[in-house]
């Protein structure tokens, strides 16, 4: 049974720098961070989330009421660490799943990361809806902290835009992923996924991972049959170097890019990036596939998108989003590149747009 008494000895608040303020329990561990809010709508999954870099500098609010049930365990990481700056939630359950190793509280505190449970996370959500992403600070730590002043720091936080967190999270030296494979790829990290990773060995690639800030000379060295460019957190605006990179391996190597790749692929290209209001985070985004009618179910995570009316000539929209009709893919109408705004490796999510990855082959065989 569950023990609450201890579950709520700690008092613990998320202040929003519009003032709001939502009070709850510390889980994981007491540390105190300034991050933006954002809600994701993906039923299970808080392994993946908590170890997929594109949340880094993010506060992950789960609208799944009841989180922790199955545990956490060392098969469903997605990256080598845990990069979200903190997880809010409703209700924290203890685990009782075979597969599960160690509590999920357990699990944060390990990893030095803060949760706070307790939380009225429908209306929080409604709030990030309306309001859109917030700054925000989570307090959890001893230390006596008023709420106004919490507030402050949300507003005082320097926030995504314009910040490179690639730098942050990328692998700092290039690696190996696997070594069989009858196309070599070379994938910049920004902040990749292991299944994404998987999904492309799965489809006869030997991939060699680079570190974000690695050159096109450094990308073409390897003779590549291929470049990925990966997902990763923050501004995609604020990676000039991976922006440059890109352009100059355009039309010289075949191209796939996912998410903030898309979006640096996209910015290469010539397009320009917005901010969603508050962004797509789940498993559930209808995108409709232009090019075959078909509508796939898909795992997004992002809160800037490529803007439908900067998109240059020589560029095509591929996959839109059929509830706000924001762009979900592109191509080059000439040249073999191709590039996807949601996830088709899934982890966590749907696995409707997996064929991306034998298509990315298709483009190295043209
Ligand atoms: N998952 C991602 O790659 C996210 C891309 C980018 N950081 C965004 O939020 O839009």
């Amino acid at each position: 049974m569950y023990n609450w008494k201890k579950r709520r000895e700690r008092a613990a608040f998320l202040a929003l720098a519009n003032g709001a303020v939502f009070r709850g329990w510390s889980f994981g561990a007491p540390v105190d961070t300034a991050g933006e809010a954002v809600f994701n709508t993906g039923m299970s999954g808080y392994q993946e989330i908590l170890t997929d870099p594109s949340y880094a500098g993010q506060f992950v609010t789960l609208t799944a009421p009841e989180i922790g049930n199955y545990g956490c365990n060392p098969q469903d990481v997605e990256s080598r660490g845990l990069f979200l700056n903190g997880l809010v939630i409703h209700e924290l359950n203890e685990p009782s799943n075979c597969r599960s190793e160690e509590s999920l509280s357990g699990y944060l505190k390990r990893n030095g990361k803060p949760g706070i449970a307790g939380i009225d996370t429908r209306s929080l959500t409604v709030m990030l809806r309306d309001e859109g992403s917030q700054k925000a600070y989570l307090h959890t730590a001893d230390e006596p902290l008023s709420e106004a002043e919490a507030v402050d720091r949300a507003r005082a936080w320097a926030g995504l835009d314009g910040q490179d967190y690639a730098a942050k999270v990328t692998a700092g030296k290039p690696y190996e992923w696997n070594r069989e494979g009858d196309f070599h790829v070379a994938a910049f990290d920004f902040g990749i996924k292991y299944n994404i990773l998987r999904g492309m060995a799965e489809n006869g690639m030997r991939v060699t991972v680079l570190p974000a800030a690695a050159t096109a000379a450094d990308a073409l060295a390897l003779k590549p049959d291929g470049v990925f460019l990966s997902n990763g957190p923050a501004d995609p605006a604020a990676l000039r170097y991976a922006i440059d990179a890109i352009r100059t391996l355009a039309g010289k190597v075949p191209l796939f890019g996912i998410c903030l790749g898309h979006q640096l692929f996209g910015l290469a290209s010539g397009a320009e990036c917005g901010r969603l209001k508050f962004g797509h985070h789940g498993c559930n985004h209808p995108v409709r596939n232009l090019l075959t009618g078909r509508v796939e179910i898909t795992s997004q995570n992002h809160n800037f998108a490529l803007k439908a009316e900067t998109l240059p000539a020589a560029l095509e929209v591929t996959h839109i989003n059929l509830n706000d009709n924001t762009i979900e893919g592109i191509r080059h109408k000439t040249e073999p590149a191709a590039s996807v705004q949601f996830h088709p490796e899934a982890a966590p999510g749907p696995h409707d747009a997996g064929c991306l990855f034998r298509q990315f082959r298709q483009l190295m065989e043209r």
